[in-house]
Protein backbone atom coordinates (compact mmCIF):
# COMPACT_ATOMS: atom_id res chain seq x y z
CA UNK A 1 0.00 0.00 0.00
CA UNK A 2 2.68 2.36 0.82
CA UNK A 3 4.30 1.66 -2.43
CA UNK A 4 1.80 2.59 -4.27
CA UNK A 5 1.09 5.94 -2.74
CA UNK A 6 4.91 6.39 -2.61
CA UNK A 7 4.80 5.54 -6.32
CA UNK A 8 1.70 7.93 -7.42
CA UNK A 9 3.49 10.90 -5.47
CA UNK A 10 6.72 9.96 -7.62
CA UNK A 11 4.65 10.26 -10.84
CA UNK A 12 2.77 13.30 -9.71
CA UNK A 13 6.22 15.11 -9.62
CA UNK A 14 7.66 13.06 -12.30
CA UNK A 15 5.01 13.91 -14.98
CA UNK A 16 5.13 17.83 -14.57
CA UNK A 17 9.02 17.63 -14.89
CA UNK A 18 8.58 15.77 -17.88
CA UNK A 19 6.74 17.99 -19.19
CA UNK A 20 8.75 20.88 -19.02
CA UNK A 21 11.59 18.73 -19.99
CA UNK A 22 10.08 17.83 -23.16
CA UNK A 23 8.74 21.13 -23.86
CA UNK A 24 12.28 22.89 -23.54
CA UNK A 25 13.78 19.82 -25.98
CA UNK A 26 11.05 20.99 -28.41
CA UNK A 27 11.34 24.61 -28.15
CA UNK A 28 15.32 24.75 -28.33
CA UNK A 29 15.73 21.80 -30.44
CA UNK A 30 13.01 19.91 -32.05
CA UNK A 31 10.56 23.05 -33.47
CA UNK A 32 13.86 24.84 -35.04
CA UNK A 33 14.54 21.54 -36.80
CA UNK A 34 11.09 20.50 -38.11
CA UNK A 35 10.76 24.67 -39.24
CA UNK A 36 13.93 24.79 -40.81
CA UNK A 37 13.73 21.32 -43.26
CA UNK A 38 10.01 22.30 -44.30
CA UNK A 39 11.55 25.67 -45.55
CA UNK A 40 14.37 24.68 -46.88
CA UNK A 41 11.79 21.92 -48.95
CA UNK A 42 10.29 25.53 -50.10
CA UNK A 43 14.07 26.73 -51.26
CA UNK A 44 13.60 28.89 -48.14
CA UNK A 45 17.43 29.11 -46.45
CA UNK A 46 19.83 31.43 -44.62
CA UNK A 47 22.96 31.05 -42.70
CA UNK A 48 23.81 28.41 -40.44
CA UNK A 49 23.04 28.41 -37.12
CA UNK A 50 25.22 28.04 -33.86
CA UNK A 51 23.61 26.23 -30.99
CA UNK A 52 21.71 27.97 -28.68
CA UNK A 53 22.85 31.26 -30.07
CA UNK A 54 21.54 30.86 -33.72
CA UNK A 55 22.93 34.13 -35.62
CA UNK A 56 23.08 36.43 -32.65
CA UNK A 57 27.42 36.30 -33.12
CA UNK A 58 27.09 36.62 -36.57
CA UNK A 59 24.48 40.03 -36.58
CA UNK A 60 26.94 41.34 -33.40
CA UNK A 61 30.21 40.89 -35.52
CA UNK A 62 28.79 42.81 -38.18
CA UNK A 63 26.77 45.14 -36.64
CA UNK A 64 30.41 45.47 -34.82
CA UNK A 65 32.21 46.91 -38.01
CA UNK A 66 29.35 49.22 -39.48
CA UNK A 67 27.85 50.84 -36.54
CA UNK A 68 30.59 51.74 -34.85
CA UNK A 69 31.80 55.04 -36.23
CA UNK A 70 30.10 58.10 -37.63
CA UNK A 71 29.42 58.16 -41.28
CA UNK A 72 30.98 60.55 -43.64
CA UNK A 73 28.30 62.93 -44.03
CA UNK A 74 24.60 63.27 -43.86
CA UNK A 75 24.02 60.64 -45.98
CA UNK A 76 20.46 58.75 -45.85
CA UNK A 77 22.11 55.12 -46.57
CA UNK A 78 21.64 53.90 -43.47
CA UNK A 79 20.76 49.77 -44.45
CA UNK A 80 23.72 48.63 -44.34
CA UNK A 81 25.03 50.06 -41.00
CA UNK A 82 22.20 49.47 -39.29
CA UNK A 83 21.00 45.83 -40.68
CA UNK A 84 24.32 44.27 -42.47
CA UNK A 85 23.10 41.04 -41.93
CA UNK A 86 20.54 41.80 -44.08
CA UNK A 87 22.57 43.14 -46.96
CA UNK A 88 25.09 40.10 -46.69
CA UNK A 89 21.91 37.58 -46.49
CA UNK A 90 19.65 39.02 -48.92
CA UNK A 91 22.85 38.87 -51.32
CA UNK A 92 23.42 35.14 -50.13
CA UNK A 93 19.90 33.66 -50.14
CA UNK A 94 17.91 35.86 -52.05
CA UNK A 95 15.14 38.45 -50.94
CA UNK A 96 13.44 35.37 -48.48
CA UNK A 97 15.50 33.89 -45.90
CA UNK A 98 15.39 32.57 -42.51
CA UNK A 99 18.19 33.25 -40.00
CA UNK A 100 17.83 32.73 -36.21
CA UNK A 101 17.86 34.76 -33.60
CA UNK A 102 18.48 32.31 -30.19
CA UNK A 103 16.30 29.55 -31.22
CA UNK A 104 13.70 31.51 -32.69
CA UNK A 105 13.57 31.12 -36.26
CA UNK A 106 12.76 34.60 -38.46
CA UNK A 107 11.96 34.81 -42.17
CA UNK A 108 12.86 38.00 -43.43
CA UNK A 109 10.23 39.12 -45.61
CA UNK A 110 9.91 42.18 -47.89
CA UNK A 111 6.92 41.31 -50.99
CA UNK A 112 4.86 43.51 -50.13
CA UNK A 113 1.58 41.81 -51.50
CA UNK A 114 2.79 38.84 -48.90
CA UNK A 115 3.12 41.68 -46.34
CA UNK A 116 -0.39 43.06 -46.72
CA UNK A 117 -2.04 39.66 -46.96
CA UNK A 118 -0.39 38.28 -43.57
CA UNK A 119 -1.13 41.34 -41.62
CA UNK A 120 -4.85 40.94 -42.78
CA UNK A 121 -5.56 38.16 -43.04
CA UNK A 122 -4.26 36.40 -40.73
CA UNK A 123 -3.85 38.79 -37.94
CA UNK A 124 -6.09 36.59 -35.41
CA UNK A 125 -3.78 33.56 -35.49
CA UNK A 126 -0.44 35.69 -35.25
CA UNK A 127 1.72 37.45 -32.73
CA UNK A 128 4.24 37.73 -30.08
CA UNK A 129 6.55 35.10 -29.87
CA UNK A 130 7.47 33.62 -26.79
CA UNK A 131 10.98 35.37 -26.92
CA UNK A 132 9.49 39.08 -27.92
CA UNK A 133 7.01 38.31 -24.42
CA UNK A 134 9.81 37.49 -22.29
CA UNK A 135 12.08 40.14 -22.95
CA UNK A 136 9.00 42.74 -22.43
CA UNK A 137 7.92 40.98 -19.03
CA UNK A 138 9.01 43.44 -17.12
CA UNK A 139 8.93 46.38 -19.06
CA UNK A 140 5.50 46.50 -20.91
CA UNK A 141 4.50 43.14 -19.46
CA UNK A 142 0.89 41.89 -21.06
CA UNK A 143 0.13 45.41 -22.46
CA UNK A 144 -1.15 46.13 -25.88
CA UNK A 145 2.07 46.11 -27.64
CA UNK A 146 2.20 42.60 -25.94
CA UNK A 147 -0.85 41.00 -26.00
CA UNK A 148 -1.85 37.60 -27.98
CA UNK A 149 -5.25 36.52 -28.90
CA UNK A 150 -9.00 37.07 -27.04
CA UNK A 151 -6.63 39.24 -24.15
CA UNK A 152 -5.29 41.03 -27.38
CA UNK A 153 -8.98 41.98 -28.62
CA UNK A 154 -10.45 42.85 -25.46
CA UNK A 155 -7.44 45.42 -25.12
CA UNK A 156 -7.63 46.74 -28.23
CA UNK A 157 -11.69 47.51 -28.03
CA UNK A 158 -11.29 49.32 -24.56
CA UNK A 159 -8.34 51.40 -25.88
CA UNK A 160 -9.54 52.33 -28.71
CA UNK A 161 -12.07 54.11 -27.51
CA UNK A 162 -9.42 57.10 -26.44
CA UNK A 163 -8.43 57.58 -29.78
CA UNK A 164 -11.52 58.62 -31.79
CA UNK A 165 -12.60 61.96 -33.29
CA UNK A 166 -13.88 63.80 -30.66
CA UNK A 167 -11.03 63.26 -28.02
CA UNK A 168 -8.27 63.64 -31.40
CA UNK A 169 -10.05 67.34 -31.01
CA UNK A 170 -9.02 67.87 -27.38
CA UNK A 171 -5.99 66.12 -26.89
CA UNK A 172 -4.95 68.90 -30.27
CA UNK A 173 -5.39 71.23 -27.26
CA UNK A 174 -3.09 69.57 -25.14
CA UNK A 175 -0.51 69.42 -28.26
CA UNK A 176 -0.50 72.86 -28.68
CA UNK A 177 -0.17 74.07 -24.95
CA UNK A 178 2.66 71.81 -24.41
CA UNK A 179 4.02 73.01 -27.88
CA UNK A 180 3.82 76.89 -26.36
CA UNK A 181 5.96 75.94 -23.26
CA UNK A 182 8.27 74.15 -25.00
CA UNK A 183 8.68 76.86 -27.53
CA UNK A 184 8.94 79.62 -24.51
CA UNK A 185 11.51 77.73 -22.65
CA UNK A 186 13.93 77.64 -26.41
CA UNK A 187 13.37 81.50 -26.43
CA UNK A 188 14.39 82.04 -23.10
CA UNK A 189 17.41 80.27 -23.11
CA UNK A 190 18.44 81.85 -26.75
CA UNK A 191 17.51 85.07 -24.90
CA UNK A 192 19.18 84.40 -21.61
CA UNK A 193 22.46 83.05 -23.01
CA UNK A 194 23.18 86.10 -25.33
CA UNK A 195 23.68 84.38 -28.50
CA UNK A 196 24.04 80.87 -27.63
CA UNK A 197 21.96 78.96 -29.83
CA UNK A 198 22.75 75.83 -30.04
CA UNK A 199 20.51 72.64 -28.95
CA UNK A 200 20.27 68.75 -29.08
CA UNK A 201 16.56 69.27 -29.94
CA UNK A 202 16.13 65.70 -29.45
CA UNK A 203 16.10 66.25 -25.90
CA UNK A 204 13.63 68.61 -25.58
CA UNK A 205 11.61 66.71 -28.09
CA UNK A 206 11.16 63.83 -26.30
CA UNK A 207 9.93 65.97 -22.90
CA UNK A 208 7.10 67.24 -25.20
CA UNK A 209 6.43 64.11 -26.43
CA UNK A 210 6.39 62.62 -22.78
CA UNK A 211 4.25 65.65 -21.68
CA UNK A 212 1.83 65.63 -24.51
CA UNK A 213 1.19 62.06 -23.26
CA UNK A 214 1.17 62.41 -19.65
CA UNK A 215 -1.51 65.14 -19.81
CA UNK A 216 -3.53 63.63 -22.44
CA UNK A 217 -3.79 60.55 -21.71
CA UNK A 218 -3.44 60.09 -18.23
CA UNK A 219 -4.10 63.23 -16.86
CA UNK A 220 -0.72 64.19 -15.26
CA UNK A 221 1.20 67.15 -15.33
CA UNK A 222 4.49 66.04 -16.83
CA UNK A 223 6.26 67.59 -13.67
CA UNK A 224 4.38 64.38 -11.91
CA UNK A 225 5.39 61.77 -14.19
CA UNK A 226 8.60 62.70 -14.76
CA UNK A 227 9.79 60.42 -12.29
CA UNK A 228 8.24 57.55 -13.81
CA UNK A 229 9.62 58.71 -17.70
CA UNK A 230 13.04 58.49 -16.36
CA UNK A 231 12.66 54.99 -14.73
CA UNK A 232 10.81 53.70 -17.65
CA UNK A 233 13.56 54.90 -20.35
CA UNK A 234 15.67 53.27 -17.59
CA UNK A 235 13.85 50.27 -17.29
CA UNK A 236 13.55 49.99 -21.38
CA UNK A 237 17.09 49.46 -21.74
CA UNK A 238 17.77 47.41 -18.84
CA UNK A 239 14.94 44.77 -20.63
CA UNK A 240 16.66 45.75 -23.88
CA UNK A 241 19.96 44.07 -22.62
CA UNK A 242 18.33 40.83 -20.83
CA UNK A 243 16.60 40.47 -23.74
CA UNK A 244 20.09 39.22 -25.11
CA UNK A 245 20.46 36.86 -22.88
CA UNK A 246 17.14 34.45 -23.58
CA UNK A 247 18.86 32.04 -25.89
CA UNK A 248 20.00 30.34 -22.51
CA UNK A 249 17.48 28.32 -21.17
CA UNK A 250 16.09 29.11 -17.91
CA UNK A 251 18.42 32.20 -17.69
CA UNK A 252 15.26 34.51 -16.61
CA UNK A 253 14.80 32.45 -13.34
CA UNK A 254 18.96 32.99 -12.55
CA UNK A 255 18.66 35.14 -9.07
CA UNK A 256 21.49 36.92 -10.95
CA UNK A 257 22.20 40.95 -9.55
CA UNK A 258 21.02 41.74 -13.10
CA UNK A 259 17.63 40.08 -13.07
CA UNK A 260 16.63 41.05 -9.30
CA UNK A 261 18.01 44.79 -10.71
CA UNK A 262 15.48 44.59 -13.36
CA UNK A 263 12.98 43.20 -11.04
CA UNK A 264 13.50 46.07 -8.12
CA UNK A 265 13.03 48.80 -11.20
CA UNK A 266 10.01 47.22 -12.39
CA UNK A 267 8.51 47.30 -8.96
CA UNK A 268 9.70 51.17 -8.38
CA UNK A 269 8.12 52.40 -11.50
CA UNK A 270 4.77 50.65 -10.46
CA UNK A 271 5.14 52.26 -6.96
CA UNK A 272 4.69 55.35 -8.38
CA UNK A 273 2.31 54.31 -10.92
CA UNK A 274 -0.32 53.28 -8.06
CA UNK A 275 0.69 56.36 -6.19
CA UNK A 276 -0.03 58.57 -9.50
CA UNK A 277 -3.28 56.31 -10.45
CA UNK A 278 -4.80 56.93 -6.85
CA UNK A 279 -4.72 60.39 -6.75
CA UNK A 280 -5.98 60.60 -10.35
CA UNK A 281 -8.91 58.22 -8.55
CA UNK A 282 -9.31 61.23 -5.71
CA UNK A 283 -9.33 63.94 -8.15
CA UNK A 284 -11.94 62.73 -9.97
CA UNK A 285 -13.85 61.67 -7.52
CA UNK A 286 -14.39 65.24 -6.51
CA UNK A 287 -14.71 66.34 -9.91
CA UNK A 288 -11.79 68.29 -9.64
CA UNK A 289 -10.06 66.84 -12.81
CA UNK A 290 -9.41 67.95 -16.26
CA UNK A 291 -10.06 65.70 -18.00
CA UNK A 292 -13.32 64.72 -16.76
CA UNK A 293 -13.21 60.88 -17.48
CA UNK A 294 -12.10 61.20 -21.03
CA UNK A 295 -8.71 60.70 -20.95
CA UNK A 296 -7.12 56.74 -21.23
CA UNK A 297 -6.38 56.32 -17.90
CA UNK A 298 -10.31 56.84 -16.34
CA UNK A 299 -11.67 54.72 -19.10
CA UNK A 300 -9.01 52.09 -17.94
CA UNK A 301 -10.15 52.91 -14.72
CA UNK A 302 -13.77 52.40 -15.25
CA UNK A 303 -13.25 49.57 -17.18
CA UNK A 304 -12.08 47.92 -13.96
CA UNK A 305 -15.10 48.41 -12.35
CA UNK A 306 -17.12 46.47 -15.44
CA UNK A 307 -17.97 42.74 -14.59
CA UNK A 308 -18.18 41.33 -17.81
CA UNK A 309 -19.54 37.95 -19.61
CA UNK A 310 -16.86 37.20 -21.94
CA UNK A 311 -14.52 36.34 -19.19
CA UNK A 312 -11.64 38.80 -19.81
CA UNK A 313 -11.46 41.02 -17.06
CA UNK A 314 -9.03 43.91 -16.16
CA UNK A 315 -7.02 43.51 -13.11
CA UNK A 316 -4.51 46.44 -11.88
CA UNK A 317 -1.19 44.29 -12.86
CA UNK A 318 -2.75 44.71 -16.79
CA UNK A 319 -3.65 48.69 -15.77
CA UNK A 320 -0.26 48.93 -14.53
CA UNK A 321 1.13 47.70 -18.06
CA UNK A 322 -1.01 49.93 -20.11
CA UNK A 323 0.24 52.45 -18.68
CA UNK A 324 3.39 51.60 -19.12
CA UNK A 325 2.97 50.46 -23.15
CA UNK A 326 1.29 53.93 -23.52
CA UNK A 327 3.70 55.86 -22.00
CA UNK A 328 6.33 54.29 -23.76
CA UNK A 329 4.72 53.57 -27.33
CA UNK A 330 3.02 57.54 -27.47
CA UNK A 331 6.04 59.35 -26.77
CA UNK A 332 9.01 57.35 -28.07
CA UNK A 333 8.40 56.79 -31.70
CA UNK A 334 6.99 60.14 -32.15
CA UNK A 335 9.78 61.81 -30.00
CA UNK A 336 12.30 60.05 -32.68
CA UNK A 337 9.89 60.80 -35.84
CA UNK A 338 9.97 65.14 -34.98
CA UNK A 339 14.18 64.44 -34.07
CA UNK A 340 14.61 62.91 -37.34
CA UNK A 341 12.08 65.42 -39.05
CA UNK A 342 13.94 68.71 -38.13
CA UNK A 343 17.35 67.09 -38.59
CA UNK A 344 16.68 66.89 -42.37
CA UNK A 345 14.64 70.62 -42.63
CA UNK A 346 18.06 71.72 -40.82
CA UNK A 347 19.73 69.95 -43.57
CA UNK A 348 17.47 70.93 -46.72
CA UNK A 349 16.44 74.40 -45.85
CA UNK A 350 14.56 75.17 -49.53
CA UNK A 351 12.17 72.19 -48.01
CA UNK A 352 12.19 74.32 -44.55
CA UNK A 353 10.87 77.19 -46.68
CA UNK A 354 8.69 75.39 -48.55
CA UNK A 355 6.68 73.87 -45.08
CA UNK A 356 7.28 77.29 -43.69
CA UNK A 357 5.19 79.44 -46.43
CA UNK A 358 2.87 76.28 -46.53
CA UNK A 359 1.82 76.79 -43.06
CA UNK A 360 1.96 80.23 -43.14
CA UNK A 361 -0.32 80.23 -45.85
CA UNK A 362 -3.26 77.43 -43.99
CA UNK A 363 -2.93 78.87 -40.51
CA UNK A 364 -2.58 82.38 -41.65
CA UNK A 365 -0.76 83.36 -37.74
CA UNK A 366 -3.22 81.43 -35.93
CA UNK A 367 -1.78 78.19 -33.82
CA UNK A 368 -2.22 75.50 -35.67
CA UNK A 369 -5.89 73.42 -35.11
CA UNK A 370 -7.24 69.83 -36.28
CA UNK A 371 -9.39 71.53 -39.26
CA UNK A 372 -5.56 72.48 -40.47
CA UNK A 373 -4.19 69.53 -40.65
CA UNK A 374 -5.64 67.88 -43.73
CA UNK A 375 -4.24 71.31 -45.48
CA UNK A 376 -0.81 71.26 -44.74
CA UNK A 377 0.35 68.74 -47.77
CA UNK A 378 3.81 69.66 -47.82
CA UNK A 379 4.34 68.90 -44.25
CA UNK A 380 2.85 65.13 -44.80
CA UNK A 381 4.90 64.62 -47.35
CA UNK A 382 8.06 65.82 -45.07
CA UNK A 383 6.58 63.66 -42.36
CA UNK A 384 6.08 60.15 -44.73
CA UNK A 385 9.47 60.77 -46.35
CA UNK A 386 11.33 61.34 -42.37
CA UNK A 387 9.53 58.13 -41.83
CA UNK A 388 10.62 56.37 -45.20
CA UNK A 389 14.31 57.08 -44.43
CA UNK A 390 14.00 56.80 -40.68
CA UNK A 391 11.28 54.57 -39.47
CA UNK A 392 10.67 54.91 -36.23
CA UNK A 393 9.52 51.07 -36.15
CA UNK A 394 12.62 49.09 -37.87
CA UNK A 395 10.60 46.21 -37.94
CA UNK A 396 7.06 44.69 -37.55
CA UNK A 397 7.51 41.22 -36.04
CA UNK A 398 4.91 38.85 -35.66
CA UNK A 399 4.89 34.54 -34.71
CA UNK A 400 2.84 32.63 -37.03
CA UNK A 401 0.41 30.02 -34.44
CA UNK A 402 -0.37 27.96 -36.85
CA UNK A 403 0.48 26.67 -40.20
CA UNK A 404 -0.56 29.25 -43.29
CA UNK A 405 -0.36 29.29 -46.57
CA UNK A 406 1.08 32.83 -47.86
CA UNK A 407 1.28 33.56 -51.59
CA UNK A 408 3.37 30.42 -52.61
CA UNK A 409 4.86 29.50 -49.56
CA UNK A 410 3.95 27.35 -46.38
CA UNK A 411 4.45 29.49 -42.98
CA UNK A 412 4.61 26.88 -40.54
CA UNK A 413 3.34 27.27 -36.81
CA UNK A 414 6.55 28.70 -34.95
CA UNK A 415 8.23 30.76 -37.37
CA UNK A 416 8.00 34.18 -36.79
CA UNK A 417 7.91 36.73 -39.75
CA UNK A 418 10.37 39.89 -39.43
CA UNK A 419 8.93 42.65 -41.39
CA UNK A 420 11.93 44.74 -42.30
CA UNK A 421 10.44 48.52 -42.62
CA UNK A 422 13.95 50.02 -42.95
CA UNK A 423 15.14 47.53 -45.58
CA UNK A 424 12.00 48.03 -47.96
CA UNK A 425 11.87 52.00 -47.48
CA UNK A 426 15.38 52.06 -48.64
CA UNK A 427 14.85 49.62 -51.62
CA UNK A 428 16.01 51.33 -54.84
CA UNK A 429 13.99 48.29 -56.80
CA UNK A 430 11.03 49.97 -55.28
CA UNK A 431 11.83 53.40 -54.77
CA UNK A 432 14.05 54.29 -57.72
CA UNK A 433 17.93 55.26 -57.97
CA UNK A 434 16.99 58.31 -55.27
CA UNK A 435 15.79 55.77 -52.54
CA UNK A 436 18.72 56.91 -50.20
CA UNK A 437 18.03 60.44 -50.87
CA UNK A 438 15.65 62.92 -48.81
CA UNK A 439 12.88 63.60 -51.29
CA UNK A 440 9.78 64.40 -50.20
CA UNK A 441 7.97 65.08 -53.32
CA UNK A 442 7.84 61.07 -54.02
CA UNK A 443 4.80 61.63 -51.83
CA UNK A 444 3.26 64.03 -54.12
CA UNK A 445 1.55 61.53 -56.12
CA UNK A 446 -1.21 59.26 -55.17
CA UNK A 447 -1.85 56.05 -55.00
CA UNK A 448 1.57 54.98 -54.38
CA UNK A 449 2.64 52.41 -56.74
CA UNK A 450 1.22 48.68 -56.09
CA UNK A 451 4.28 47.37 -55.51
CA UNK A 452 5.54 50.32 -53.01
CA UNK A 453 4.48 48.75 -49.26
CA UNK A 454 5.01 51.59 -46.99
CA UNK A 455 3.06 51.61 -43.65
CA UNK A 456 5.26 53.22 -40.88
CA UNK A 457 2.43 52.25 -38.33
CA UNK A 458 1.79 48.84 -39.85
CA UNK A 459 -1.48 47.89 -41.57
CA UNK A 460 -4.73 45.59 -40.99
CA UNK A 461 -6.12 44.87 -37.58
CA UNK A 462 -3.10 45.58 -35.73
CA UNK A 463 -1.77 48.46 -37.19
CA UNK A 464 -0.66 51.21 -34.62
CA UNK A 465 -3.62 52.49 -32.55
CA UNK A 466 -1.81 56.17 -31.84
CA UNK A 467 -1.76 56.85 -35.61
CA UNK A 468 -3.93 59.55 -36.11
CA UNK A 469 -2.87 60.69 -32.51
CA UNK A 470 0.89 60.40 -33.97
CA UNK A 471 -0.14 62.16 -37.38
CA UNK A 472 -1.67 65.32 -35.35
CA UNK A 473 0.97 65.96 -32.71
CA UNK A 474 3.86 65.55 -35.78
CA UNK A 475 1.79 67.82 -37.82
CA UNK A 476 0.93 70.47 -35.00
CA UNK A 477 4.30 70.76 -33.43
CA UNK A 478 6.71 70.94 -36.66
CA UNK A 479 4.12 73.93 -37.74
CA UNK A 480 4.44 75.57 -34.63
CA UNK A 481 8.60 75.31 -34.68
CA UNK A 482 8.89 76.25 -37.92
CA UNK A 483 6.95 79.10 -38.05
CA UNK A 484 8.75 80.25 -34.55
CA UNK A 485 12.66 79.38 -35.70
CA UNK A 486 14.74 78.74 -38.88
CA UNK A 487 17.09 75.73 -38.17
CA UNK A 488 19.80 74.86 -39.35
CA UNK A 489 22.73 71.76 -38.67
CA UNK A 490 25.02 72.61 -36.58
CA UNK A 491 28.61 71.56 -37.38
CA UNK A 492 28.88 69.75 -34.04
CA UNK A 493 26.24 67.25 -35.41
CA UNK A 494 27.87 63.64 -36.11
CA UNK A 495 25.53 61.61 -38.24
CA UNK A 496 25.72 58.32 -36.37
CA UNK A 497 21.92 56.67 -36.81
CA UNK A 498 22.23 53.64 -34.37
CA UNK A 499 19.21 51.23 -33.12
CA UNK A 500 18.13 51.18 -29.66
CA UNK A 501 15.25 49.44 -30.00
CA UNK A 502 13.95 52.43 -32.29
CA UNK A 503 16.87 54.31 -34.92
CA UNK A 504 18.08 56.98 -33.07
CA UNK A 505 20.24 59.65 -33.32
CA UNK A 506 23.52 58.24 -31.19
CA UNK A 507 24.98 61.96 -30.12
CA UNK A 508 21.24 63.87 -30.77
CA UNK A 509 20.32 66.31 -33.08
CA UNK A 510 22.55 69.32 -32.61
CA UNK A 511 20.89 72.45 -34.73
CA UNK A 512 21.34 76.30 -33.90
CA UNK A 513 17.88 78.27 -33.96
CA UNK A 514 17.32 81.21 -35.32
CA UNK A 515 14.12 83.06 -33.34
CA UNK A 516 11.91 84.31 -36.05
CA UNK A 517 9.19 87.60 -35.93
CA UNK A 518 5.88 86.57 -35.45
C1 LIG B 1 5.39 58.28 -35.27
C2 LIG B 1 4.76 57.68 -34.32
C3 LIG B 1 4.41 56.23 -34.28
C4 LIG B 1 4.81 55.21 -35.10
C5 LIG B 1 5.70 55.27 -36.32
C6 LIG B 1 4.17 54.02 -34.60
C7 LIG B 1 4.30 52.78 -35.19
C8 LIG B 1 3.66 51.65 -34.73
C9 LIG B 1 3.74 50.36 -35.38
C10 LIG B 1 4.52 50.04 -36.63
C11 LIG B 1 3.00 49.50 -34.65
C12 LIG B 1 2.76 48.02 -34.94
C13 LIG B 1 3.82 47.22 -34.23
C14 LIG B 1 3.68 45.76 -34.53
O1 LIG B 1 2.69 45.26 -34.98
O2 LIG B 1 4.66 45.09 -34.24
C15 LIG B 1 2.45 50.24 -33.54
C16 LIG B 1 1.66 49.69 -32.56
C17 LIG B 1 1.20 50.40 -31.48
N1 LIG B 1 1.31 51.75 -31.26
FE1 LIG B 1 2.27 53.06 -32.43
N2 LIG B 1 3.42 54.33 -33.49
C18 LIG B 1 3.53 55.68 -33.27
C19 LIG B 1 2.91 56.41 -32.29
C20 LIG B 1 2.07 55.90 -31.34
C21 LIG B 1 1.35 56.68 -30.36
C22 LIG B 1 1.35 58.20 -30.26
C23 LIG B 1 0.68 55.78 -29.56
C24 LIG B 1 -0.24 56.02 -28.39
C25 LIG B 1 -0.73 57.16 -28.04
C26 LIG B 1 0.98 54.45 -30.05
C27 LIG B 1 0.55 53.28 -29.50
C28 LIG B 1 0.71 52.04 -30.07
C29 LIG B 1 0.20 50.82 -29.47
C30 LIG B 1 -0.49 50.68 -28.14
C31 LIG B 1 0.49 49.79 -30.37
C32 LIG B 1 0.11 48.32 -30.26
C33 LIG B 1 -1.17 48.12 -31.05
C34 LIG B 1 -1.65 46.68 -31.07
O3 LIG B 1 -0.82 45.78 -30.94
O4 LIG B 1 -2.86 46.50 -31.22
N3 LIG B 1 1.82 54.56 -31.13
N4 LIG B 1 2.87 51.54 -33.62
Amino acid sequence: MTMVVLLTILLALLIPLLKVVYQTISYYYLTPRRIKRIMAKQGVYGPKPRPLLGNLKDIASLLSKTASHDMSSINHDIVGRLMPQYVVWSKQFGKRFIYWNGCEPRLCLTEGDLIKEFLTKYNSVSGRSWQQEQGSKHFVGGGLLMANGQNWYHQRQIVAKAFTGDKLKVNAGYVVECTKQTIQKLEKEIEESSGQNEFEIGEYLARLTADIISRAEFGWSHEKGKRIFDLLNLLQRRAAQATRNLYLPGSRFFPSKYNKGLKALKLEVERLLVEIIQSHKDTAEIGRGNSQGNDLLSMLLNEMQKIRDDGFSLNLNLLLDECKTFFFAGHETTAILLTWTIMLLASNPDWQDKVREEVAGVCKGDTPSIDHLPKLTLLGMVINESMRLYPPALFIPRMAFQDMELGDLHIPKGLSIWIPNVAINHNKEIWGEDANEFNPGRFATRPLNENRYFAPFSSGPRTCVGQAFATMEAKIILSMLVSRFRFTISKNYRHAPVIVITVKPKYGVQVCLEPLNS
